[in-house]
């Protein structure tokens, strides 16, 4: 029987696993947590998936329980800045694309887009975020449940069905911190010492973990989240890592923590991701402060070069900051889950932040851990059946990843060219020669759950800009009086909302 957790490693995965193995199973299994107060946490991780609401729901925090304590604000999309060419911007939001008689708003878009936008005319959010608007009303209200006075009101349909419309930033260290509070107070051992050695037993599975002051810690089920190292998986397991490195070459980044005078500056609700010459550099608007980081290929810049250009784009506030340079290991373990030990986090696999991946492997591996969790006892189909989920998601991210680069028009830097000519993922080729007869759909976009849909796809071939796929020649035999009817309401509510809503600063400041 699996009964006795024991997870090694306090960073946001592992306070994630923890507290979301403690609602879930509750007291059908034991669960002990040793962190080490040496060695630090990656530090970084602020920008998530839409899907965590489904994380917090699950442990149990409403938005006011963990937000205000976390410096949390709405992410309602990423916008892309300077990936087309130098000025433009277009955001990739949570919105699912509208349809009018079969075909989706971007699908007519293209045979009778007005503007240089898509994004604009296709989603309601572009609007929200180029107006710094919150989702929400002062009340509480979600914007999808107001209409205009006299107007009908939008289908409710539940959360399952919608995409809801909005993420989150957070500062990660204040998040793990408040989730290893609320895994304490409902049970959680936590051990605060340094994991010394792995001892394994005949079949070569994990007995126990030597710890400097606690003596040995005995488990069933080992749960690796000790980070890039890959502690239990890689050095005690010896799990073979499979490298991102040919697709994907961002291979460093350079963070800054830098403060920022919110109520001046208002606070964006969405993350940007600027281009630059050999990579792009993130912004995370938290209450208080903004989170930045340059994401390049060591292949293009130095250390120094790359700090010098961060410190360069966010100004005078960078002044007298400490930069936190990060290596980071690109790719996946061949199996995430080898005998009786699960990696959880940067330790099962990573790919650079662009699309905020991180944050969203650790919680599907979690949520998948809890479905094939082997209660009576372990099984080899169970663990045949999570590795392959997960390994399939993790390849679906890195094709989608490199396709950003891929269809990206911009070509001005030997990094930039360089995308271009970089091999295909395997069995990319097909799906990239579709796009050029239609827009992504749910056949010819990675085939297996990845976290994104055709809609995601869409908003970055198209707002990329590097490949310009036909309109779909049925559309010359069909009137568009539907889609400009839809159109035209989506701007009006665009409209609206940009008018009614608050600013994110005004919904956050009249809550704090
Ligand atoms: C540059 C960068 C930017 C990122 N941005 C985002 C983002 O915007 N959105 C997102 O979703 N994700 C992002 N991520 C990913 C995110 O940071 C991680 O998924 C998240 O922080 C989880 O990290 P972790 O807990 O796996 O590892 P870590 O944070 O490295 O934690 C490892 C833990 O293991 C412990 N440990 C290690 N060795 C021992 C030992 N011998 N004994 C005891 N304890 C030990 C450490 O003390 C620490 O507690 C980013 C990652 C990087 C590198
Ligand atoms: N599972 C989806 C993934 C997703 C959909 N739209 C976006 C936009 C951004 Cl900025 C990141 C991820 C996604 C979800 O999280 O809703």
């Amino acid at each position: 029987m699996v009964r006795r957790v024991v997870i090694v490693g306090g960073g946001t995965a592992g306070w994630m696993t923890a507290t979301y193995l403690q609602a879930t199973l509750r007291d059908k299994v034991s669960i002990t947590l040793v962190e080490s107060d040496r060695v630090p946490t990656v530090g970084v991780g602020e920008a998530t998936f839409s899907t965590i609401r489904g994380f917090f729901q699950t442990v149990g925090l409403a938005e006011q329980d963990w937000m205000p304590a976390c410096n949390a604000t709405y992410k309602l999309a990423i916008r892309f800045e300077n990936w087309r060419e130098p000025g433009h911007h277009f955001y990739h939001p949570f919105e699912r694309l509208r349809v009018a008689d079969g075909f989706t708003l971007a699908e007519w878009w293209q045979r009778y887009g007005g503007g240089e936008r898509f994004d604009q005319e296709c989603f309601l959010i572009s609007a929200l975020c180029d107006a710094k608007r919150s989702p929400r009303f002062l009340d509480g209200r979600l914007f999808e449940d107001a209409v205009p006075d006299g107007e009908e009101g939008p289908a409710t349909l539940s959360e399952q069905v919608t995409q809801f419309p909005y993420a989150y930033h957070f500062d990660a260290a204040l998040l793990a911190g408040h989730l290893m509070r609320l895994g304490t107070g409902r049970g959680v051992t936590r051990v605060v010492d340094d994991v010394l050695a792995t001892r394994l037993d005949e079949r070569g599975w994990i007995s126990h973990v030597v710890t400097r002051e606690h003596g040995d810690l005995h488990g069933d089920l080992f749960i690796d989240c000790t980070g890039f190292r890959g502690m239990l998986i890689n050095q005690a397991l010896g799990e073979p890592f499979v490298s991102y490195a040919r697709e994907l070459p961002n291979d460093r980044a350079v963070a800054l923590r830098v403060p920022s005078d919110v109520e001046r500056e208002g606070i964006r609700p969405y993350t940007t991701a600027t281009a630059m010459d050999a990579g792009w550099i993130w912004t995370i608007p938290l209450y208080g402060r903004l989170g930045m980081g340059y994401v390049y290929a060591s292949d293009h810049a130095s250390p120094e070069e790359a700090e010098r250009t961060l410190r360069d784009f966010a100004g005078p506030a960078a002044r007298d900051l400490e930069a936190n340079h990060i290596r980071m290991r690109i790719g996946r373990n061949r199996n995430s889950w080898v005998g009786n030990c699960v990696a959880i986090g940067l330790s099962s696999g990573f790919v650079e932040p662009l699309e905020s991946t991180g944050i969203f492997f650790i919680q599907h591996g979690i949520e998948q851990l809890v479905k094939h969790f082997p209660a009576g006892g372990h099984d080899d189909g169970l663990r045949r059946d999570y590795n392959r989920l997960i390994a399939r998601c993790m390849d679906g991210v890195r094709e989608f990843l490199f396709f950003h680069y891929y269809g990206a028009a911009r070509a001005d830097t030997p990094y930039w060219k360089a995308a271009k000519t970089r091999d295909l993922p395997d069995g990319f080729a097909e799906r990239l020669a579709s796009f050029e007869r239609r827009l992504p759909d749910t056949e010819n976009i990675w085939p297996h759950y990845h976290g994104f849909e055709p809609y995601s796809w869409t908003s970055m071939l198209l707002g990329l800009g590097g490949l310009t796929p036909a309109p779909r020649p049925v559309l010359d035999l069909l009137e568009p009086a539907g889609a400009r009817r839809e159109f035209a309401e989506l701007r009006r509510r665009a409209e609206w909302l940009a008018a009614e809503l608050p600013s994110q600063y005004e919904y956050f400041t009249a809550r704090h």
